[in-house]
């Protein structure tokens, strides 16, 4: 696939890296192509086993002496408070942080009636919600040092609305809105927002999902391939590093006609076994 380069990358300024989410998956791997260019990573999740044993293996990957990782454990979702004490103790140690990744999130899949309420609320928090309160703890700083980047992981759910996601894709959506109206504020303080907006991804997260997906979801989904997340990590740090937007978005919007079809396919199917039932 052509939009992936695997070009080395050079990151321009000096890096003090805080990724949320970063114990597990795209985010882990985000935080790996970062080391690998020599930058100082903050990992923020909730369990501490996990963190730890990510440290570990991302010191593998190790091209200076002096490079740090440390480890957070935090819900980025429960407690504005704690999420903003904590990332300040990390800039106590590491310095002032050059680039935040929201990384941190999760998905529930099915029928809208079928999903719980709690869940609608859950997603929110932690996908949302989640990727503010770690933004709005460290956006003053940026300002102050006309200097940052802050990313916003979103999904091809984020720009289109599809079968199963109705708990997903809204708070998907929510990120593209808040990166715009924020990348509006602090272009000005020369700091500058991206938004990722990844296809299925083959990370644990996708793998759960995928444990209680709808037919038509997984129909939807099996249209295109699923991607690696190392290669989704390095096309996410590119974009944040030289700012353009994304190809996702464009090439999602190509789908949606293919999807309505499968969606009414199914429907028709299922409406007629139904009715076979009935006459039996
Ligand atoms: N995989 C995919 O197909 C796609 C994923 N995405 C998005 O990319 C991001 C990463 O996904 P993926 O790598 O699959 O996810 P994983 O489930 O593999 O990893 C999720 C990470 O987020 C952390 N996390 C989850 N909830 C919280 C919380 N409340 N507070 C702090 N940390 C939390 C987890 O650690 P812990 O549980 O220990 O807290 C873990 O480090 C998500 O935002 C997802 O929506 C977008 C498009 C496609
Ligand atoms: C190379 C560009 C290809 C574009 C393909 C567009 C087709 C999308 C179909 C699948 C949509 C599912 C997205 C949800 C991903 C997600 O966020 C969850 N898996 C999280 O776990």
């Amino acid at each position: 696939m052509m939009i992936f380069s695997n070009s080395e990358l050079t990151l321009p300024f000096s890096n003090n890296f805080q990724v949320t989410g970063g114990s597990s998956g795209i985010g882990k791997c985000i935080a790996i192509e970062c080391y690998k260019q020599g930058a100082f990573i903050t990992l923020i999740a909730r369990d501490e086993n996990k963190l730890l044993q990510t440290k570990k293996e991302i010191e593998k990957y190790c091209v200076n002496d002096k490079q740090v990782v440390l480890c957070i454990s935090v819900d980025v979702s429960k407690d504005y408070e704690q999420v903003e004490n904590v990332l300040k103790q990390a800039q106590e140690k590491l310095g002032p942080v050059d680039m935040l990744v929201n990384c941190a999130g999760t998905s529930v899949t099915g029928k809208f009636e079928d999903i719980e309420v709690n869940s609608f609320e859950r997603l929110m928090a932690v996908n949302y919600l989640g990727s503010v309160y770690p933004s709005r703890a460290v956006i003053a700083t940026m300002k102050e040092r006309r200097m940052g980047r802050i990313v916003f992981v979103s999904s091809q759910a984020g720009q289109l609305g599809l079968f199963g996601y109705t708990a997903y894709s809204p708070t998907k959506f929510a990120l593209r809105g808040l990166a715009e109206a924020l990348q509006m504020e602090v272009k000005p303080y020369n700091v500058y927002v991206t938004v990722a907006y990844p296809p299925d991804t083959d990370t644990p997260g996708f793998a759960e999902e995928s444990k209680t997906k709808p037919l038509e979801t997984k129909l939807i989904s099996e249209t295109s391939s699923v991607c690696q997340a190392e290669q989704v990590a390095r096309v996410i740090v590119k974009d944040a590093v030289v700012v353009c937007m994304g190809i996702f978005r464009i090439v999602g919007l190509f789908y949606l006609g293919s999807f309505d079809s499968i969606v009414r396919r199914c429907m028709m199917q299922r409406e007629k076994s139904e009715s076979a039932d009935k006459t039996e």
